[in-house]
């Protein structure tokens, strides 16, 4: 019998998907963290015990201090080494800014899906991600 999604015993993982004006809130990791320098969302490890959703309002506290709400998971894909990742569509008030904390985060951006095209320095997953929402497989709700 096929195991349910998050019990084949491999690490797990969340990200936030933020919008803002129809751009994507993007970090770039800091230098001290596994795969420095490299831009992706904000998100990280899903611990023993934790839930989607709160290990994604923790991560986002960690990372960029900030409240988010999670709305609905829009997506869900496996890294190229093996980590489950389940992607977030989430809310933040539009009056907050986000603050990098530099331990893990370098830099904080919204981008269109032009900039997103144009970076060089990604995990692989953040451009598969826009490809899906362009091609129609996810629905984020916003125009992208
Ligand atoms: N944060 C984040 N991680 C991603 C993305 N895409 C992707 O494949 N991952 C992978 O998801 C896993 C968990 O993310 P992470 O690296 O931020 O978390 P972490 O293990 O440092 O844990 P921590 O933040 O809880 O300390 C890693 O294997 C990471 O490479 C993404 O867009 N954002």
């Amino acid at each position: 019998m096929t195991k349910p999604f998050q019990k084949i015993g491999k690490k797990r993982g969340v990200v936030g998907v933020i919008f803002r004006d129809e751009r994507l809130l993007i970090i770039r990791r800091s230098l001290t963290v596994p795969a420095p320098g490299k831009l992706c969302l904000p998100g990280g490890t899903i611990e023993k015990g934790e839930t989607e959703e709160f290990a994604l309002v923790r991560e986002m506290q960690e990372e960029l201090a900030i409240d988010v709400t999670p709305v609905r998971l829009c997506w869900r894909s496996i890294t190229p080494w093996g980590t489950l990742l389940s992607w977030w569509l989430s809310e933040l008030d539009p009056d907050v800014l986000p603050v990098a904390n530099p331990e893990e985060v370098a830099e904080v951006h919204w981008m269109t899906s032009g900039q997103i095209k144009m970076q060089r320095n990604m995990l692989p997953s953040l451009p598969q991600f826009v490809e899906a929402i362009q091609s129609g497989e996810i629905d984020v709700g916003v125009p992208f």
